[in-house]
Parts: C-alpha cells; sequence; structure tokens
C-alpha cells in the first residue's frame, strides 16, 4: 500500500531500517484500505502477538497486523483457536498496538465472545478498543454474523469479516477444509461477501478457498478481501507470521511461502550456546565485570 493509497503524497522520505515503503500514508487507516483497492494497490498484513515482532513487521511497512487467536496455537500451545478467551487476548493486542507507529491493528474476537449475542459482540468489540488501541476488530462469519457485525460498526468500530474457511468451526467443518468448492461452494462463499459488505465490514479476509472463487468475491466486493490461502486475485494478503518466518514447529499449511528459517536460526543459536557455556567459552572478559 504505497502513495497513492495515502491521498497525501507530501509525507517526507524517512529512513526504515527495514525497507518498506516509506512514501506510504504515515497511519494506515481504513480509507486507506478502499484507496488500495481502488488504485491497484496491494495490501499487506501479517499477524503479531508481541511487541518486538510487531515493531520489525511496522518498521517493515507491512499495512496491518492482526492479534490473530492464532495465538491460541502460536503463543499458547493449544491445539485450536477454540480455548482462547477475550482476557487472553487483551494483553497481547495491547503490547502490539503500542508498538506500532504506521500499521493499522486488527483484534481478533475469539470464539464465545460474539456469536452468542449481539450485545455480547458489541461489548467485546468495546473492550478491544477501550482496553489495547486497537484500530479494528474481526470476527469470522458471513450472513450468519451480519447482525453482529452492523451493530459493531454502528458503535463507530471498524470490523474486518472472515469467511471461507473460519477456525473457530474447526470441528463443524470437519477440520482444515477448502472452502468454496464448486457450483454450490461459490454460491455460499457470495452470498456470505455481500452479506458482510452490507453489514458495514471494511474489508473481509478470505481463508483458503480456490482462487476463481476468491477472484468472484473480489470483483463483486466494493470492499477489499484479504486472501489467507485464496490465490492471487485479491486485493491483499495475510500470513500467521510464524508460519511465514519458518517459526512454527508443527505443520504449516501449503499455502505459506516461507520467508525466513526462525526455527534453524534459533535451535543452531541454542546449540551454540549451550557448547560454549559447558566449554567455558561464554562468558568472555569482555562479558565479565
Ligand atoms: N491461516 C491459518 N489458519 C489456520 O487455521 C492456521 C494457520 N494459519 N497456521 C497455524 C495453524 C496451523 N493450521 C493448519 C491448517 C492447515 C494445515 C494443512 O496442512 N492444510 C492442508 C489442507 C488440508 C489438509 O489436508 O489437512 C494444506 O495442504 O494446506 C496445517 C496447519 C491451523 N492454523
Ligand atoms: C489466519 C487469520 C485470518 C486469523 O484469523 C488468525 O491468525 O487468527
Ligand atoms: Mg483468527
Amino acid at each position: 500500500m504505497a502513495d497513492q493509497a495515502s491521498g497525501s503524497s507530501s509525507n517526507p522520505v524517512e529512513e526504515r531500517p527495514y525497507g518498506g515503503t516509506p512514501e506510504g500514508p504515515k497511519r494506515v487507516r481504513t480509507r486507506h484500505f478502499q484507496n488500495a483497492k481502488a488504485n491497484g494497490i496491494k495490501i499487506t498484513g501479517l499477524t503479531s502477538y508481541d511487541m518486538l515482532s510487531a515493531r520489525i513487521f511496522d518498521e517493515a511497512g507491512i499495512d496491518f497486523l492482526l492479534v490473530g487467536d492464532s495465538a491460541g496455537n502460536n503463543v499458547f500451545g493449544y491445539d485450536t483457536t477454540l480455548p482462547v478467551t477475550v482476557d487472553d487476548l487483551i494483553p497481547l493486542t495491547r503490547a502490539v498496538a503500542h508498538a506500532v507507529t504506521r500499521a493499522f491493528v486488527v483484534a481478533d474476537m475469539p470464539f464465545g465472545s460474539y456469536e452468542t449475542d449481539v450485545q455480547d459482540a458489541l461489548h467485546t468489540a468495546v473492550r478491544f478498543m477501550k482496553e489495547t488501541g486497537a484500530h479494528a476488530v474481526k470476527l469470522e462469519g458471513g450472513r450468519r454474523s451480519a447482525k453482529q457485525i452492523r451493530r459493531i460498526v454502528d458503535a463507530g468500530i471498524p470490523v474486518m469479516a472472515h469467511i471461507g474457511y473460519t477456525p473457530q468451526s474447526e470441528h463443524q467443518l470437519g477440520g482444515h477444509i477448502i472452502q468454496g468448492r464448486g457450483d454450490r461452494g461459490i454460491d455460499d462463499l457470495l452470498a456470505d461477501a455481500h452479506a458482510i459488505e452490507e453489514a458495514g465490514a471494511f474489508a473481509v479476509v478470505l481463508e483458503m478457498v480456490p482462487a476463481d472463487a476468491a477472484a468472484r468475491v473480489t470483483e463483486e466486493l466494493t470492499i477489499p478481501t484479504i486472501g489467507v490461502g485464496a490465490g492471487p486475485h485479491v486485493d491483499g494478503q495475510l500470513l500467521v507470521w510464524t508460519d511465514w518466518a519458518g517459526f512454527t514447529t508443527g505443520r504449516v499449511p501449503r499455502f505459506v511461502r516461507q520467508y525466513a528459517d526462525l526455527k534453524g536460526v534459533l535451535g543452531e543459536a541454542a546449540q551454540r550456546y549451550k557448547a560454549d557455556v559447558e566449554g567455558g567459552e561464554y562468558p568472555g572478559p569482555e562479558h565479565s565485570y
């Protein structure tokens, strides 16, 4: 998301140690998502669960950071996102929101915090906005979540929707299964997408859907689509950062391209550290007082 998306091309050029897009908006807002789609500029997103990774991604010019309930898998060590609570995510979201200067921060609403009732959904969204400094909330579901989306948007809180494969419904969907396949699948996906747009969401995540289905949704909607395993014909991409950085120790979905080998780097560092301590090589005189 670069210059044309900002609406203000007069930002002074500043040095960013990780590269990125210094010419883009000073602070990413929902209108920049809309402008990016209108101008054909791709939006980039990563998850983040802590201050250090958030700072690095923000300085690199990643447009938005999602404090995902995938923290269940990647921080808390659960097999699914289902046990994650609002109280689990609030401190992580606060850490990320306080770390960024440019990136748009999205708080993921965990399972059980919005499906029960429209009032519950609003209460959860307000907690995230009031207690963390996030700029928007995200929730799963299309038609089934439209009432919740409308209520939260009416309260002045931007909502990112999420359809296709929705991990909080893993047991109903029967595992990590591609959604939106076949005519019936595409019709369902489109109906969900239109319901989300009508309810007032500013963007929608499409997870694990065929590229042609994602292209149809992207074409038909006026709000930007953010793909996670949805092929190239979408308005932006999002990945779970620990998958993307080669930090995840378990299975990683096929749609991920791994941009680093953190597991290898840290594993090797730990082995060298152990060897140095055991061999009397660390600490050296320069580390001692
Ligand atoms: N975007 C995203 N959604 C998730 O639900 C998710 C992540 N990332 N990353 C962390 C964990 C790991 N998860 C997953 C999800 C799918 C596969 C997987 O291997 N999927 C197959 C297709 C389905 C299958 O055969 O199981 C694939 O080829 O991608 C692995 C781990 C679920 N979690
Ligand atoms: C994978 C994205 C869309 C997500 O919801 C999460 O990280 O929790
Ligand atoms: Mg999530």
